[in-house]
């Protein structure tokens, strides 16, 4: 798949005959506020057919983690979704392989249509959807056919589209309060991972997605952990709740980072020019962020973290 094996590091203008990269690696060599300093190397390929006017660079960050980050620039938002398209299904592929499961982790938002590619064939007949398990980064605590509801959206825009058995969709209960229904997705949560269906992280007993797709607020918020908010400091709970959400509705229960960031694969996606700012403050050489954006919290502790971004929400860097 090509996803991982790169040798060689390179100082930045070398990389210059590639499409847009002085741009985007110039401001990427300066260092990270939140990562250490930053090194950018060519990647192999991410995609089996690499869409032309799509470049990838690895920035490879020296603070000892065994993490990598990888960006993903599109030219548009129909190549970000083909390119989000054949990582999903590489790592399904992967991952069921291995395990026998694939553990894949939606959020709400603009990453569901994103993820529309992988509806249409070839990914329709070629995907092994019967081996999927879905879980949420967050839900609203609204009922299931509620406008608000990320799994209704997921539903519309996914789940219904695809083989995906309806006992692999891992829901939230909405019948609960949100208190009880972040308490009740956790256990079930545990109760997958005694299982096998949901690996654990050999170094922390938590929960280690195989794919964790996590979209991003122009606010530079994931899953409904917001900027500011106390919950982004929760270290003990899997799933935890919000009744105050800055974005409607205040109701949410989400993932917390000790969670987010055990996953073996995180995708973070960000496309058009309403995410240019945030995208800028995240990866740009800027002023930090203090306390750090969410998004910049995003950090794994043994996985690989890539980013989907388009070429507006690029724009700024
Ligand atoms: O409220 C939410 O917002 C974020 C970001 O949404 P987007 O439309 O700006 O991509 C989303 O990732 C999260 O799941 C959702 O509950």
């Amino acid at each position: 798949m090509g996803l991982s094996t790169v040798t060689l590091t390179l100082p930045c203008f070398h990389l210059s005959s590639n499409l847009h990269l002085p741009i985007i690696s110039s401001k990427l060599q300066f260092p990270n506020r939140n990562c250490g300093s930053v090194r950018i190397v060519p990647v192999k390929p991410l995609l089996r057919s690499p869409i032309r006017s799509s470049f990838s660079l690895r920035a490879a960050y020296a603070m000892g983690s065994r993490s990598e980050t990888e960006i993903l620039v599109s030219a548009s938002e129909e190549e970000l979704a083909i390119s989000l398209a054949e990582y999903t299904a590489n790592l399904s592929e992967k991952f069921i392989k291995e395990r026998g499961a694939f553990s894949v982790v939606l959020s709400g938002g603009s990453l569901i249509k994103a993820l529309r590619k992988l509806t249409e064939s070839p990914y329709l007949e070629s995907v092994d959807w019967n081996k999927w398990h879905v879980f949420w980064a967050d839900e609203r605590v609204v009922p299931k056919d509620h406008v608000d509801s990320n799994y209704k959206l997921a539903y519309d825009g996914l789940l219904s589209k695809v083989p995906i058995l309806p006992a692999h969709v891992c829901a939230i209960n909405d019948s609960l309060s949100a208190r009880d229904a972040a308490v009740d997705y956790e256990s079930h949560l545990r109760q997958y991972t005694k299982t096998g269906v949901i690996d654990t992280s050999s170094t922390e007993e938590v929960a280690k997605f195989d794919l964790m797709l996590l979209g991003m607020g122009p606010d530079g918020h994931v899953a409904s952990l917001f900027p500011g908010h106390p919950l982004v400091k929760e270290e003990g709970k899997w799933v935890t709740f919000i009744e105050d959400s800055p974005k409607p509705p205040p109701e949410r229960i989400t993932l917390t980072f000790p969670v987010i960031n055990a996953s073996a694969n995180i995708a973070l996606v960000a496309m058009g020019a309403g995410k240019a700012d945030v995208v800028s403050r995240a990866l740009g050489s800027g002023e930090s962020s203090d306390p750090p954006l969410p998004v910049q919290m995003v950090s794994l502790k043994d996985g690989k973290l890539v980013w989907f971004a388009d070429k507006e929400a690029t724009s700024k860097l």
